[in-house]
């Protein structure tokens, strides 16, 4: 964010969890004190939240805060190995503050986490403070700019202002006030939003360098006698990039979304309206989920199609991948998201629609299948006939799909507890068909507003180019998936057989746009830092001037001949 674009910083998490955080939880005194230093840099601080012992679970975290009415205090304190605050980003060494994710103890009484303003480094010399006990947690897959830390609190006291307190408060005498909504408190809807964005950014830049690149390598022979062709042209390399190409137009577009309903739904709890919570939650939840978990597999799949220069990092996608790749684990695991989508959402809405009630927002349509389940089925049954053109009939057949997984899912939850299982047991015993169902309403989502965007677009032949790339979107999830299709009814094994066929259509109807369509994302050479995804497509003479630069190939007989080599030579 400052020094190397989009390249993670020890600054990261000041700008992207401190300063939001102060934004949205602190009072306006606090603002002042904490907010403006902030932004200019002299106070530096983290989010710490995941301890050793706990992520997932925040009930489980450790830490403590006990208030001290007598000084005003609140003393913050790690009782075990387990409570050492672990993973913040820049908390090691670079932060003087932390955000820390507290239980909040007054009057004798846990009133559960609350967030804490943790001064831990002298502001001039930069020394930890009395009491403090932080550091870098050492090396790790990826993110070696980032000085992820832990953090002991040995007694540490902070005056009781330091709470912040723009929901919760705690009054002088030690009285606890509860917040307007205990959800307010778990925050991270934020984050997860924007990362649906850096999901689809991930995985532009990934197409953009294996398409550039596949366009200019040329391998093997497709016609004897004939030049070798462009790797672009074999039916498997684009049967491997022009889904991620248009996966990476899907995410773009859900990306926008999810940060207006963001902006939307945050304005009305600003104005004291939490109704629409809930839907925000799981939206951004299971579309963090569904995203990373995708673009994560298609940087791997973009990184193989480019043969072994993939394999160097001068094609940037190493680097892509291993800075990527946590998404899927920080903000909340991924399958853990999926199973809040699940259950929090879909389940419970599921069970109001079966009792008839009308649902709102991305979930209306348990109410259309839970009306359609009372109607009498036809005597013939079977799937109903499916265009290959028809991108609302697609949408459909996804809703239906969703709708169907959701049922699954809470029919094993209630056969489960009729085979006496308790709530909680027989919600464990259907987890996997919970996480399948969330998986499978994301992906509607997904393709919903991907159709729903086309309707934006007023140019017709950027229209009907993006409406391929919906097509491709949609069918290649279908083939993906046509075990659950077929399982629900909804797609005969011709019809799948006609999908894989219109796949193959689409493929060389995308060919002669393809390099246009990357390039439409605008990635300039300095942001993709790939010598494989040049924009001149100068490839080879810059892979060899690449290579030129490597520190090995500063001394033309390297140190490691006279030291090892040559002294193993003459003794043998
Ligand atoms: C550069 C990298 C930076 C990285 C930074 C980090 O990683 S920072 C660290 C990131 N760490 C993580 O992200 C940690 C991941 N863990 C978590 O987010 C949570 O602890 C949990 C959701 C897994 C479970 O929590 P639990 O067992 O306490 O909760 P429960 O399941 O019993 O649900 C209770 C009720 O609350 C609702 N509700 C829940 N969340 C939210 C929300 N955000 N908003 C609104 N609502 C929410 C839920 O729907 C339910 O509603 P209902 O049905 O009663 O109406
Ligand atoms: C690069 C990076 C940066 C990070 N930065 C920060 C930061 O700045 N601040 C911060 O506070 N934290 C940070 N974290 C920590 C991160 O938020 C946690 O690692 C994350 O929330 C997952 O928690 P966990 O590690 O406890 O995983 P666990 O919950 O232990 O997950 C392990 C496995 O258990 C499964 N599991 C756990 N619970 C359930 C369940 N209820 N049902 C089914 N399966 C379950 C998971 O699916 C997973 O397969 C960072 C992590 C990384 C990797």
């Amino acid at each position: 964010s400052c020094v190397h674009p989009d390249r993670p910083e020890p600054l990261d998490l000041h700008l992207g969890m401190f300063l939001p955080t102060l934004l949205n939880q602190a009072t306006p005194e606090q603002m002042e004190r904490f907010f403006t230093p902030a932004w200019n840099l002299r106070i530096i601080g983290t989010y710490a939240q995941t301890e050793m012992g706990h992520g997932t679970h925040l009930r489980g975290l450790e830490t403590t805060a006990t208030f001290d009415p007598s000084t005003q205090e609140f003393v913050l304190h790690s009782p075990t190995i387990s409570s050492i605050k672990w993973w913040p980003g820049g908390l090691g060494k670079t932060s003087n503050h932390a955000i820390v994710l507290a239980q909040l103890h007054t009057q004798g009484r846990c009133h559960g986490l609350h967030a804490f303003i943790v001064p831990i480094r002298d502001m001039d010399t930069h020394v930890p403070l009395p009491g403090v006990v932080v550091g870098d947690i050492g090396p790790k897959f990826g993110f070696s700019e980032v000085d992820n830390g832990f953090l002991k609190l040995e007694h540490v006291r902070i005056p009781l202002d330091n709470m912040l307190m723009k929901f919760a408060k705690v009054e002088p005498d030690g009285t606890y006030v509860k917040p307007p909504s205990a959800k307010l408190t778990y925050g991270m809807v934020f984050i997860r939003s924007m990362i649906v964005g850096q999901s689809a950014l991930a995985l532009a830049k990934s197409c953009t360098i294996a398409i550039r690149y596949s366009a200019v390598r040329h391998q093997s022979e497709l016609r004897p006698g004939e030049p070798e062709p462009q790797i672009l042209n074999y039916q498997t390399q684009q049967h491997k990039l022009f889904p991620v190409l248009a996966a990476a137009y899907a995410f773009t577009f859900v990306g926008q979304y999810m940060k207006d309903t963001y902006r939307r739904i945050s304005g009305d709890i600003h104005a004291g309206d939490y109704s629409q919570l809930p839907e925000l939650h799981a939206l951004s939840a299971g579309l963090k989920a569904f995203t990373t978990w995708a673009a994560n597999a298609a940087i791997e799949v973009c990184r193989m199609s480019c043969g072994g220069h993939g394999y160097s990092r001068s094609s940037a996608l190493p680097d892509i991948y291993v800075e990527f790749t946590p998404t899927c684990t920080y903000e909340g695991e991924n399958t853990v998201m999926m199973l809040q989508t699940a259950s929090r959402y879909l389940v419970k809405s599921y069970r109001q629609a079966s009792v008839g009630q009308r649902l709102q927002g991305s979930v209306s349509y348990l109410s259309e299948a839970a009306a359609q389940r009372l109607r009498p089925r036809p005597v013939s049954g079977g799937a109903a006939p499916l265009s290959t053109q028809d991108l609302l009939s697609l949408v459909h057949l996804y809703q239906r799909r969703a709708a169907s997984l959701v049922e699954l899912a809470a029919k094993s939850i209630q056969q489960e507890l009729q085979r006496g299982r308790s709530q909680e047991e027989a919600w464990n015993h259907s987890s996997i068909d919970l996480v399948r169902a969330s998986d499978a309403h994301c992906h509607f989502v997904v393709v919903k507003l991907f159709v729903d965007k086309l309707e934006q677009v007023d140019d017709a032949a950027v229209k009907a180019v993006l409406s391929t790339l919906a097509l491709l979107y949609a069918l290649k999830g279908l083939a993906d998936n046509s075990g659950d299709f077929l399982q629900a009814g909804l797609l005969t094994v011709p019809q799948a057989t006609r999908v894989s066929a219109r796949i193959k259509e689409l493929l060389e109807e995308l060919r002669p746009d393809a390099v246009a369509l990357v390039d439409a994302f605008d990635l300039n050479d300095r942001k993709l830092n790939s010598v494989l995804g040049r924009y001149d497509g100068n490839v080879y003479e810059h892979l060899y001037e690449w290579a030129r630069q490597s520190p090995l190939n500063a001394t033309e007989v390297h140190e490691s001949f006279h030291k090892y080599l040559k002294p193993l030579r003459s003794r043998l």
